[in-house]
């Protein structure tokens, strides 16, 4: 798996470079930083960029259709620069100090400079796409569609972290409204990365759709793991603050499906949740409370059986796809990947 991944950052980090380069003073330096390519100071580093799992997505989905991995490069490079927009505001919205076990950007050069490089990197998210067209590395057809691939994902994206961001004032949500929030900011920019690779390449609505649809549920598999590495993951593994989700009394699925269970400690979950004293602001001890009544109310077990089911769907999804097998085969290992990572 780690090969995938690997090949994903290989041939998607040149191109990225040269579309951050693009950027005006300090802007290249702040994202520099945030993707790991340099330290505080400006010197080079090998820092974690992320896993680039959409990049290796979309590389995927252009072999999907016969065509080769390069053919999905420039929607490699705008999954990923629309993913670290999305990450350098939701680090500053959640007030997070830590990322890919570094220093958040916001924290380095402030909050402004923060805001504007994730702005411009959602605006690369689409040059990169129209450059396709111009280089003749996809048809001016494919690149518009691409774009609306990108385009529509990201205001997804934006509506998903709405509703997470009004959530947070919320007493309790349900099941659904979690599942529908999570589509939205985690399933929807999946989604296109499994799918853009192929639109870059030619392929036709129906092999679209079901590419997509593989995307959006490995995303849903993605996000409910994500939820429980927030809840019970090693911060020295994930790279990320310890309790923040729940400290931000954020709903999610382990929160949703435990309040949703109706038991002793769910009831003292949901009396916990609306009590406004200290919130914000509880101790660790009160947070590791808060953990071990979500998981016996069940919301650990349900999140981890919730993954399972949603990367079930995904599969079926692929199904509707012809592919050779080495293509398929791959398309599986990234799920399973998704399901039991770590960080
Ligand atoms: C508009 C806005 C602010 C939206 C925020 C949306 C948001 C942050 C959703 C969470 C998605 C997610 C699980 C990211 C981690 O991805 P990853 O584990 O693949 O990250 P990596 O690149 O570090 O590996």
């Amino acid at each position: 798996m780690p090969e995938l991944l690997a090949r994903g950052r290989t041939l998607c980090t040149p191109p990225l470079r040269a579309a951050v380069a693009r950027l005006a003073a300090p802007m290249d330096t702040v994202a520099a930083y945030h993707f790991g390519w340099i330290d505080r100071d400006g010197t080079p580093a090998a820092g974690d960029g992320g896993k680039a799992l959409r990049p290796a997505l979309a590389l995927l989905s252009a072999q999907a259709v016969g065509a080769p991995a390069e053919a999905g490069v420039p929607g490699g490079v705008s999954v990923e620069l629309v993913h670290n927009f999305s990450l350098l505001h939701d680090d500053l919205m959640d007030g997070d100090e830590t990322r890919r076990h570094r220093a958040t950007a916001w924290t380095v050069f402030g909050p402004a400079q923060a805001i504007l490089v994730g702005d411009a990197l959602a605006t690369l998210g689409t040059e990169v796409l129209l450059d396709a067209a111009v280089t003749g590395g996809a048809s001016a057809a494919d690149a518009a569609r691409a774009v609306r691939l990108i385009t529509t994902a990201t205001r997804k994206l934006i509506d998903g972290q709405a509703m997470d961001v009004a959530f947070e004032q919320r007493d309790a949500v349900t099941v659904e409204e979690c599942l529908e929030m999570e589509g939205g900011k985690t399933g929807a920019l999946l989604a296109a990365a499994s799918a853009i690779g192929a639109v870059l390449a030619g392929a036709d609505d129906r092999t679209s759709d079901a590419l997509q649809r593989y995307g959006h549920h490995l995303g849903l598999a993605f996000q409910a793991v994500d939820d429980l590495l927030g809840i019970w993951g090693a911060t020295e593994v994930t790279g990320k603050p310890h309790w923040g989700d729940l400290r931000q009394r954020k709903k999610s699925l382990p929160v949703a499906a435990a309040l949703a269970e109706g038991g002793a400690a769910s009831r003292l979950l949901a009396e916990q949740l609306a009590d406004p004293e200290g919130r914000g602001e509880e101790s660790e001890p009160v947070l590791a409370a808060r953990a071990a009544l979500i998981e016996q109310a069940g919301g650990r077990s349900w999140t981890q059986d919730e993954a399972r089911r949603q990367h079930k769907t995904a599969l079926a999804a692929l199904d509707e796809v012809p592919m050779a097998d080495e293509v398929r085969e791959r398309f599986v290992a990234l799920a399973e990947f998704v399901v039991v990572r770590e960080r």
